[in-house]
């Protein structure tokens, strides 16, 4: 058990994503249900993700993009690059997760049911995401189908 579950509170954290495609698209939509306080850097960046209420810097990524930066998810789908961005981040102790290289993140973002106040997030310790999405998915179900109470 290398991941402590806890819930981090983002309302006026600085929250970069490097990289604009699939990856970053449903990270950053996912992001944008709990601020609106995030910053996107990429030479290319979908129009979803054009569309969130975030700041956007349509620029190939550099150093100094992460001043200031306390959370970083980075998404580009290059791997060298990923892994170069992480060694920067760690130099800054900059809390970061890597799309494509679980044993290089920080933290890792789980699999969200939320209902009101209450968040049902489930994780295998990065060890098996499709099977967070189908346990989220039925227990969403049960919830939404009246089996399981959560009242
Ligand atoms: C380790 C982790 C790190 C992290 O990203 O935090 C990670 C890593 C990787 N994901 C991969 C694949 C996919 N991930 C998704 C989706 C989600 N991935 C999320 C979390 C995590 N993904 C963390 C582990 C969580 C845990 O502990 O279980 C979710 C739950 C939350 C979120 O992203 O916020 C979000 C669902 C959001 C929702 O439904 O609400 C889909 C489906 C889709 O995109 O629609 C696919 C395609 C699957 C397919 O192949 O069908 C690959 C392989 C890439 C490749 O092979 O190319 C890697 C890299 C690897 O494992 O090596
Ligand atoms: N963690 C997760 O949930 C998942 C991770 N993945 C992994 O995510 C990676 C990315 O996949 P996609 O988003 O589909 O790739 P993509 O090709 O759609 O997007 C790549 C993005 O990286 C940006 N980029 C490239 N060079 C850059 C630079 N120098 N600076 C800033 N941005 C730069 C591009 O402009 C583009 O926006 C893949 O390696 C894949 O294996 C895939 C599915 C889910």
């Amino acid at each position: 058990m290398d991941y402590l579950p806890i819930t981090i509170k983002i309302v006026s954290a600085n929250i970069l994503i490097v990289g604009g495609g699939k990856v970053a698209t449903h990270k950053a939509q996912i992001l944008a249900r709990f601020t609106t306080h995030a910053t996107i850097v990429a030479p290319e960046i979908t129009e979803e993700l054009k569309a969130l209420p975030f700041h956007i810097k349509e620029k190939t990524f550099e150093a100094a993009d992460l001043d200031g930066v306390q959370l970083l998810f980075v998404c580009t789908g290059d791997h060298e690059l990923n892994h170069h961005i992480k060694e920067l981040a760690a130099e800054r102790h900059i809390l970061t997760s890597v799309c494509d290289d679980p044993a290089q993140c920080d933290f890792i973002s789980p699999a969200i049911y939320r209902n009101d106040n209450l968040t049902i997030a489930v994780g295998s310790d990065s060890r098996d995401v499709k099977r967070s999405i189908r346990v989220r998915n039925r227990i969403k179900e049960l919830i939404e189908n009246g089996t399981l109470q959560i009242d």
